[in-house]
């Protein structure tokens, strides 16, 4: 191919390439199996056997770039496992896997400035020490200027509202600003794909909103994209347009938050508050009693069956209110694991 001349106009096709990109991606981790007591160690100990244990099958997605996608599923159910594949941690036992252009497993350098990831559970600031000082060895892995360096911890602590926590050593920090301290760390290199595991774990809940608002801001600005796992489903639900779900190491949802709900969740809710006490066996007729504590009770309806219900109750029962709403997430997801429907 001759070389490009100087000025040479691009082509004007723009291709769009996914940021995150996943085929068949498979993850089986060798158990060693040993028989309890002396003999089995000695055994274990000249003849090792394995299991494996299949903990991502199959499993294949696309993201684009700037995305914010919650990744759900119970414990066990692969997530963990799945970020460390797409953040080049672990290599996959099968499939495909590619994020912002590389082969993650590569853990090439120019791979690395460009993604990161964050485990609720985990921390990499040095305990003893300010944070402002782990900041410091993070710019010098990354290579970035010190005026530069300057300004963007200046920028992500005000974000975080942090500045005046940067200075002191990171054990006298509460649970809150240490998770905060920790998100600016992981970012200081301004990464364009984030891989957060339970980012919020533990954090109460006027910690969880603050971070919730500044990964939106962040994605904002910087059209971040984002790949999320929380317990929280108030974090899915404030952030994520979009849901991975995986049970059992299996991909089986991928699509809109509110298609989840409408898939699976084939219900509303009712709430009724009762004008007098009633009896259970009462209510039980116009669906599932979810719960009847003193003079209120919610009830589970389906759809379908929706405006002929509530248009009964109204007509039948003494009804100080009655309100329908959706089922909590929470709820959904807990049914769809339970039963191991998909
Ligand atoms: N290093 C390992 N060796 C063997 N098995 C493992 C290893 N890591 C994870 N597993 C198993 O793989 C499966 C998936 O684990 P993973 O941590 O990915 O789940 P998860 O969805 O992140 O769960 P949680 O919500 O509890 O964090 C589980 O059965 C787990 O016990």
């Amino acid at each position: 191919m001759p070389p490009r001349s100087k000025g040479a106009v691009l082509p004007a096709i723009l291709i769009r390439v996914s940021q995150i990109w996943a085929e068949n991606l498979s993850k089986r981790y060798p158990v060693a199996l040993k028989e309890p007591g002396f003999v089995g160690t000695l055994q274990h100990f000249f003849r090792r056997r394995y299991r494996h244990v299949e903990a991502v099958r199959q499993v294949s997605f696309r993201i684009e770039p700037g995305e914010v996608v919650g990744f759900l599923g119970p414990n066990g159910a692969g997530k963990t496992t799945t970020l460390k594949l797409l953040s080049g941690l672990i290599h996959p036992s099968e499939g495909r896997v590619e994020v912002a252009g590389h082969e993650p497993f590569r853990r090439e350098y120019t791979f690395l400035r460009k993604i990161t990831l964050v485990m609720g559970n985990k921390q990499q600031l040095i305990w003893d020490l300010p944070a402002a000082e782990s900041f410091r060895v993070n710019a010098a892995v990354y290579e970035i200027p010190e005026a530069e360096f300057r300004r963007r911890v200046g920028e992500l602590s005000e974000m975080l509202g942090l500045t005046d926590k940067l200075h002191q050593p990171v054990r006298k920090l509460s649970l809150g600003e240490r998770m905060k301290a920790e998100l600016l760390a992981a970012l200081l290199h301004h990464p364009q794909v984030l891989f957060l595991d339970e980012p919020t774990l533990g954090l109460d809940v006027n910690a969880q909103v603050a971070v919730r608002e500044f990964l939106l801001e962040y994605n904002r600005r910087y059209r971040a994209t984002i790949l999320l796992t929380s317990h929280y489903m108030a974090d899915i639900t404030a952030l994520c347009e979009r849901v991975l779900v995986i049970h059992q190491g299996r991909l089986f949802y991928d699509g809109a938050l509110s298609g989840l709900l409408e898939r699976f969740a084939p219900y509303r809710e009712v709430y009724l508050k009762l004008a007098v006490p009633m009896e259970q066996d009462r209510l039980e007729r116009y669906g599932e009693l979810r719960s009847l504590e003193g003079r209120e009770a919610r009830l589970l309806i389906q759809r379908e069956q929706l405006v002929a219900r509530v248009s009964q109750l109204l007509g039948e029962l003494p009804l100080d209110d009655l309100e329908v709403r959706e089922p909590a997430l929470e709820e959904v997801i807990g049914k769809v694991f339970a039963t191991g429907q998909a």
